[in-house]
């Protein structure tokens, strides 16, 4: 089955003729005052045609391309009207369905082919395709961008070409009507660079609206595109075909020299090269006979080929979206892959805690059922905790600001919701703080000689997942909340803080009033008072007193417990205390990073 996706017959269904935009603006907040990035400008993108975004560096290209796709919403103001041939009321919600933004520092996941990543991209995408007519589909886009020898590539080997032909291929499965890519040739070379463009051409002759930003492309390339939108300092200075750059400023007195490149010449006129042009020109692009009206309209053609294609099973021609399960359980096979890929964040870590928990099993042995080494079982207790709380919470810290890009591209893009991804990522964390806290629990408890009760392993171990799970979701809160660097600083200075009133440094008897009161905002002192529960609670037998020992004070578990200010069998409260944590941390996480997502 062939289905050539960037030729005529891989038409969309577009609802939308073309985009009008009018008096756009973009103001941010300065110390000195609102800075002005772009300065009502208006215009029209239609379909079926390659339009630039060109001038400067900083004259606003990102920015009003930000603004168009509703990326950047803050400080925005204006009108964008998304006209239907059929006439029919579009809403936003049609227009960001319909539209892809493919963004400059665009993030691909690392770990996975090239083949896989297309392959996840049509699983959270389209819902009524056999898994014969994604490969099919794949295959063909993948043949289309070049890319079918990298087809079996991990992502962290392509070439900077390669990786965004695949993020332009990765929006293609679903055939968005309206595409905008920014900068999509920034780092590639002439010929990658021609390539590109011609294949974005080509997406758009098959009935997309497709708008990028470019820099200074040569003569050849520049009279690819259709229509030129040349902006300087925040302002439209030009809009119109590329094949009227240069009558349009002799219009103004700015001739081009004989055999000069026109997109060349008017990047030096909007960089002020000739003076200051900018309100010459801005006036000047008003005029009629200037603004870019494409000659064959694209729903001249609509009904001759609307028909002729697409998937082979689909008579109605329409791609239906996966409910939100099945994407959660992409996301959930993804993270696995991952997670199994990954051996830093995997088997690193899983080999790390064993041996952890040997060196304190072995440092610490005996003390777990030796009566004259009590304070040092509570150390061995301490640094295990202290241990598992920190490898839990730095990572976390990490963990969405690296992985921030993608997230906003992909939900951006509605590849899945926030939410959806959000608990595949908490359903995932679960088993792995299990599986890390276990590894650590059995490799140290018994060296230690901990009391031989699988039950009291069992609450020693419920403590530890659990005091895991709230530091971890701490960490995910700084890591929202702040920038990494700092985040891991102030969660250290956290969990610092959360130490010396956990009961153990200074015991709860001593505290101050106001101290004891801080015990309630650390979920180490719950923890500790937990494992302490576990260990020494319960009715435990009293404790070995050596023959050698002169004596023995804390031969009773429960007289460690009164002097430690723990006598209240409180083991289940800490556990109801530690899970509202992790709930807690969780809720708050998600929102932050909701928030982080809205402003990034
Ligand atoms: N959120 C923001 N807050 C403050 N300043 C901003 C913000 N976004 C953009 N700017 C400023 O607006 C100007 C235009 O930025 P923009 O990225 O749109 O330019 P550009 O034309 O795409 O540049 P380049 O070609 O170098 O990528 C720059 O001076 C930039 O620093």
């Amino acid at each position: 089955m062939e289905l050539d996706v960037l030729g005529p017959k891989f038409r969309v269904n577009n609802t939308f003729d073309h985009i009008e935009f009018q008096n756009v603006s973009f103001t941010t907040k300065e110390k000195k005052g609102l800075k002005k990035i772009i300065d009502g400008v208006s215009g029209k993108f239609y379909s079926g045609q390659l339009s630039a975004i060109m001038g400067p560096s900083g004259a606003g290209k990102t920015s009003l391309l930000n603004v168009l796709t509703g990326y950047q919403k803050s400080g925005t103001s204006g009108i964008i009207k998304c006209n239907s041939p059929t006439k029919r009321k579009k809403g936003n919600l049609q227009y960001r369905k319909e539209s892809c933004y493919i963004l400059q520092d665009d993030s691909l996941p690392q770990f996975f082919t090239v083949q896989e990543c297309m392959m996840m991209a049509c699983n959270l995408k389209i819902a009524n395709l056999s898994s014969k007519s994604k490969e099919f589909l794949i295959n063909d886009i993948l043949n289309n961008l070049n890319l079918t020898k990298s087809k079996n590539t991990r992502v962290q080997s392509l070439s900077g070409g390669q990786k965004k032909r695949l993020s332009v291929a990765l929006e293609l499965v679903d055939n968005p009507p309206i595409m905008f890519l920014d900068e999509p040739t920034t780092g590639l070379d002439s010929a990658s660079t021609t390539h590109c463009v011609e294949m974005l051409k080509r997406l758009a002759l098959g009935g997309r609206i497709i708008i990028c930003t470019i820099h200074q492309p040569n003569a050849r390339l520049y009279e690819t595109f259709d229509q030129i939108y040349m902006m300087a300092k925040g302002r439209c200075v030009y809009q119109g075909a590329s094949t009227n750059t240069v009558p349009f400023l002799s219009s103004v007195g700015l001739n081009c020299p004989q055999y000069h490149n026109p997109a060349d010449f008017i990047m030096e006129v909007a960089s002020g090269d000739f003076g200051d042009y900018i309100d010459v020109l801005e006036q000047a692009a008003q005029e009629t006979k200037w603004k870019y009206v494409p000659t064959i309209r694209i729903n001249d053609t609509r009904d001759i080929i609307s028909d002729d294609i697409v998937y082979a099973e689909q008579s109605n021609n329409t791609l239906e979206t996966p409910s939100e399960w099945s994407r959660f359980l992409v996301l959930l096979k993804r993270s696995a892959i991952q997670l199994y890929r990954d051996w830093t964040i995997s088997q690193l870590k899983l080999v790390l805690h064993v041996l952890v928990g040997l060196f304190l099993g072995i440092t610490f042995q005996s003390c777990g059922r030796d009566a004259t080494k009590v304070f040092n079982n509570l150390g061995f207790l301490l640094c295990g905790l202290v241990y598992l709380t920190y490898t839990s919470m730095l990572p976390a810290v990490l963990k969405f600001p690296s992985e921030l890009t993608i997230l906003k591209k992909e939900s951006f893009n509605n590849w899945y919701k926030l939410r959806t991804y959000y608990a595949a990522f908490l359903i995932f964390d679960i088993p792995q703080q299990i599986l890390f806290s276990f590894v650590y629990c059995i490799s140290s408890y018994f060296i230690s000689d901990q009391p031989m009760e699988w039950i009291r392993f069992l609450r020693v171990l419920f403590i530890h997942v659990l005091a895991s799970l709230s530091s971890s979701g701490f960490g995910l809160i700084l890591g929202t909340v702040t920038d990494p660097t700092n985040g891991i600083f102030f969660g250290a200075v956290a969990l610092a803080l959360m130490l010396c009133v956990g009961g153990f440094l200074i015991i709860f008897t001593h505290m101050s009033n106001i101290m004891y009161l801080l015990t309630y905002i650390s979920f180490l002192s719950f923890s500790m008072e937990g494992l302490m529960e576990a260990i020494y609670g319960y009715q435990r037998e009293p404790l070995y007193c050596s023959e050698d020992a002169e004596y023995c004070q804390y031969l009773s578990p429960k007289l460690v417990l009164e002097d430690m200010g723990m006598n209240k069998e409180n083991y289940w409260i800490d556990i109801a205390y530690l899970f509202g944590t992790f709930i807690l941390f969780r809720s708050i996480a998600f929102c932050t990073l909701k928030k982080k997502l809205s402003n990034a």
